[in-house]
């Protein structure tokens, strides 16, 4: 049997081409590798026949004088060829290998191929000055050189084998070819037939495909036209073909668009009575840069978003109020309304502080409106009344099985609800700590974790939160995340109380007379003076209120101002007008029934650590402290009147805590320094 030894410098090299000559002459010859190194003593290496690749050449003085040489070039495995066609044309392409003869031979190789289009730039260990930034690199099993960079893609040729050339010469030098013939043949078109029955397997894929692509573009409601780089139809839907009509004029005017519009990606397009959305895809595939357009029935989107805010509605999930709804003359009211409008056009999250009743709600519902969000829903969420067990559920939904009766499917939750629209967060400063928690996570990461579930949804929400509460004192009792608040309060707007924008009192309540069909117009000096000087605790709902009762005998009794003055002022129940002009004038109020110093104990003791107590707990304190002996049902009345009077507020097993109102009061009192 004749010996055949390759001799090699690299290891890689050295398996890949030994495992290719035993394939090759593995029954007719015995292959022997050796990897030349300090242990390989020169002039040693024997054989019936050595081969030695191409650019090796000074290996041979490894090989002992008078054995037969031949020098063998290398070739990229054309199996592997096929990982070049899906680099784009026109690409620089960094090719990387151990030394630069490997480097510069593989180019020679790769550039035999012909693939279309491809820059090749050299990279070895060493090289003083190489292209940097190609896109996409080639290497010869050696990912380990490829330097540093931001490639597309890396593709691995493997090691070159050596060329079919080359075995052939082998096989000769050996005297074997003729017993070889055959399998020399078949081994050089193997790959060349797995190429094309790859190729054949992918254009039959491809053929289907593209078959269905045109059954759907076919069906498509949408026109689709595709232009070359000369804006020349080369394909046009039946939708499209609709669209464009007979003549060729309404394409030409289509194309004059696309050039004038050259920058944008969408715009509107009119052709007779018929608007169109344009918009504008590049194709950068192959070799053409070629246009696809869209284009979309201006009444058919009309009608889908229609439909998409019916939906809304059904659900509740819509904001009806705008800018042009909220009613006021006041400049300060100005002001805010100029605010607001500029915040809306953002997406950072805005606070809302006011009062309870003073118009918090429909703020947030014009922002909404006026934002680019307002075609998506408007999510309220009252954390007052939202159920403490229920929050978290109800807030970011519950994944399937997440609790016994829980729904099939899960279910989602307000955020989820609010996704690509606007959530608001009312109350906020009731929300409790276990669940600000969450909250500020959900904030920090646009993402939420139902209930029961295992996976973070992610959420595009942009949020209005709301207060009636000094937010500021709550984080000073650690009552509310000072985290959280920071990173709701990002755009504060201060809703003031109707009392401190007197002039928009009158506007508002000719307004709600008319909703409730009063005419309006007429109003006598008595009424006026009334409405105008009474304080409205409740702010505008209150007065909203008021203007409902009113009109339920406005209508047939002329004497209806006298009702309006004893529903102001009930009997036995003060803080009606001529009190709070007293109470203007000596910034003290006048309760005919609660003596000032028992309010003001009150108040006192609600500024206090916990800042909530439980009616019981006010009933003792005001004992212990003050020495006030009053039963609890009198406490009771008590802090009924100041709740009617927005001093305070009392929530059914919460306790009773202070408003904003009744922490100004107490300050005005303290900085009188008024004893009592
Ligand atoms: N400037 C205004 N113009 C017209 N209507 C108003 C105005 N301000 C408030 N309202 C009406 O007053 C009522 C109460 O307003 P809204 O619910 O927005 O108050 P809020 O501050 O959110 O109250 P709460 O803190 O109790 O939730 C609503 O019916 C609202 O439409």
């Amino acid at each position: 049997m004749k010996l055949l030894t390759i001799l090699l410098r690299d290891r890689g090299t050295a398996v890949h081409t030994g495992k290719q000559l035993r394939e090759m002459f593995g029954e007719a010859a015995k292959v022997k590798v050796v990897l030349a190194g300090p242990a390989v003593t020169e002039g040693s290496v024997d054989g019936d026949l050595v081969v030695i690749s191409r650019r090796m050449e000074e290996l041979i003085r490894y090989v002992r004088p008078g054995t037969r040489v031949i020098v063998a070039d290398r070739a990229v495995n054309p199996d592997q060829v096929r990982q070049l066609f899906v680099i784009p044309a026109n690409s620089d392409v960094l090719v990387v290998n151990t030394t630069r003869e490997l480097t510069e031979e593989a180019i020679e190789q790769l550039e035999l191929y012909e693939v279309e289009g491809l820059r090749y730039h050299p990279y070895y260990p060493g090289i003083r000055d190489y292209r940097k930034n190609c896109p996409y690199a080639i290497t010869f099993g050696e990912m380990d050189a490829v330097p540093p960079g931001e490639y597309r893609s890396v593709t691995d040729l493997h090691s070159r084998a050596l060329s079919m050339e080359a075995c052939v010469l082998i096989a000769k030098e050996l005297g074997l070819y003729e017993q070889l013939r055959g399998k020399l043949a078949a081994g050089n078109i193997r790959p060349m037939v797995r190429l094309t029955q790859d190729l054949a397997k992918l254009h039959f894929k491809y053929a289907h495909t593209s078959e269905d692509l045109q059954k759907i573009i076919g069906l498509m409601e949408d026109g689709v036209l595709v232009l070359d780089q000369q804006m020349r139809p080369i394909f046009i839907n039946p939708m499209a073909e609709k669209m464009m009509g007979a003549g060729a004029e309404r394409l030409s005017a289509l194309v004059e668009q696309l050039r004038a519009h050259s920058a944008e990606q969408h715009f509107f397009y009119r052709a007779g009575s018929d608007s169109y959305y344009v918009e504008r895809i590049s194709s950068s595939s192959g070799r053409e840069r070629n246009t696809i357009v869209m284009l979309r029935d201006v009444r058919k989107i009309e009608r889908i978003e229609n439909s998409y805010r019916r939906a809304l509605t059904e659900k509740g999930l819509v904001a009806s109020y705008e800018f042009k709804d909220i009613i006021y003359r006041s400049a300060v009211m100005e002001e805010l309304i100029l605010t607001a409008r500029e915040f809306a056009r953002g997406e950072s999250t805005v606070f809302l502080h006011g009062e309870s009743g003073s118009g918090k709600e429909l703020l947030a519902q014009a922002i909404h409106n006026a934002s680019p969000r307002r075609s998506g829903a408007f999510v309220a969420v009252n954390f007052a009344s939202i159920s403490l067990s229920l929050s978290e559920s109800e807030l970011f939904g519950y994944a399937d099985g997440a609790f016994t009766g829980a729904r099939r499917g899960g279910r989602k939750g307000l955020f989820e609800l609010a996704h690509k629209g606007t959530i608001f967060l009312d109350e906020i400063g009731d929300a409790p700590l276990e669940l600000q928690k969450k909250l500020l996570r959900v904030i920090q990461e646009r993402k939420v974790l139902p209930v029961g579930g295992s996976k973070l949804i992610p959420v595009d929400v942009r949020i209005i939160a709301a207060s009636n509460q000094d937010m500021g004192k709550l984080v000073e009792r650690r009552e509310f995340r000072e985290d959280l608040y920071y990173r709701l309060n990002v755009l504060p707007l201060y809703l003031p109380p109707l009392r401190c924008r007197r002039e928009d009192i009158l506007p508002l309540f000719r307004r709600f007379l008319e909703e409730f069909h009063v005419d309006s117009r007429e109003l006598s000096k008595q009424v006026r003076s009334e409405i105008e000087g009474y304080p409205w605790p409740g702010n505008v709902r209150e007065l909203r209120n008021v203007a409902e009762y009113v009109s339920n005998f406005a209508r047939f009794d002329p004497n209806w101002p006298d009702r309006l003055h004893s529903v102001l002022h009930p009997p036995g129940h003060s803080g009606g007008a001529r009190e709070l002009q007293e109470e203007q004038r000596t910034q003290e109020p006048r309760e005919e029934s609660d003596d000032p110093r028992t309010v003001r104990a009150v108040l006192e003791l609600l500024d206090r650590p916990p800042y909530r107590f439980s009616r019981k707990e006010l009933t003792l304190e005001l004992a212990r402290e003050y020495g006030f002996a009053l039963s609890e049902s009198q406490v009771k009345g008590l802090v009924g009147r100041l709740k009617d009077r927005g001093l305070v507020n009392a929530v059914t097993g919460r306790g009773t805590f202070l408003q904003t109102a009744g922490q100004e009061l107490l300050r005005r009192w303290r900085t009188q320094a008024e004893s009592f």
